[in-house]
């Protein structure tokens, strides 16, 4: 078992793949986790049994395990099954994270928490909505995470092109130790996430999906040749 305040104030890099993109390869994850934990990073968030077993046998760090699923019947996609706890925990990881969105989902919040408790992991609500958070928080989840906000129907308005400060923060105040992730682009806005009350900050795409990164360049440089050309 870690012990939880050594990931107070740091920063925990995801290393995830753009699925099926060329970087969609254990090895690829295990060299980016290994890469991040060199730099500094005192976690890495990884998905997939396989990939957790592998960079578990390479860092020293905690990992935070994920598995994501398409389901058929509902739109719940991190570890959704009790089997997906089991694994993560089997394969290495201390930290599960899991769906704690209010959907229709195969299996409800409080068994995946049970699960885990039983396999002695630490345990991870990633939330959409304070409400989430709420019920999380009084299920006995140790980390609450922003993760999910903007990605389900009810949060859809969210402004996609920065981090939900106000969740960050409204969890915070009720005194929850709250994960920061989700759409933190620069070390500005993990500061600013901190400054919300954030005990620690996960930061994926911006570290480790080329695929993403590239894109944000490019569509910034055409937006600034579009207005180039129209002055
Ligand atoms: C919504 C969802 O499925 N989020 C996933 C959760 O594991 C990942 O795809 C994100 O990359 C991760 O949360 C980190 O966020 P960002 O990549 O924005 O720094």
């Amino acid at each position: 078992m870690i012990e939880i305040n050594q990931l107070k104030n740091q920063l925990i890099v995801s290393c995830q793949p753009v699925t099926d993109g060329p970087m969609d390869h254990v090895d690829i994850v295990v060299a980016m986790a290994k890469s991040a934990e060199m730099a500094g990073a005192s976690a890495v968030r990884i998905e997939g049994v396989e990939n957790v077993r592998q960079v578990a046998k390479n860092l020293h760090i905690p990992i935070i395990g994920i598995v994501k699923r398409d389901l058929p019947d509902s739109p719940v996609r991190i570890t959704p099954w009790l089997e997906d706890v089991s694994a993560l925990a089997g394969a290495g990881a201390s930290i599960i994270a899991f769906d704690a969105t209010h959907r229709t989902r195969p299996v409800p919040i409080e068994a995946l928490y049970q699960q885990a408790r039983r396999l002695g992991v630490l345990i991870m609500a990633d939330c959409a909505t304070l409400a989430d958070g709420i019920a999380a928080a009084a299920l006995g989840c140790d980390f609450i995470g922003s993760t999910l906000s903007g990605y389900t129907e009810e949060t859809a308005d969210q402004p996609m092109e920065r981090p939900d400060l106000e969740l960050i923060s409204a969890f915070a105040a009720r005194g929850y130790r709250v994960m920061a992730e989700g759409r933190i682009r620069d070390p500005g806005q993990a500061v600013a996430a901190l400054q919300a009350g954030a005990f620690a900050v996960t930061v994926g795409s911006a570290i480790t999906r080329i695929e993403h990164i590239t894109e944000w360049y490019r569509s910034a440089l055409a937006e600034a040749a579009r207005g180039r050309a129209s002055a």
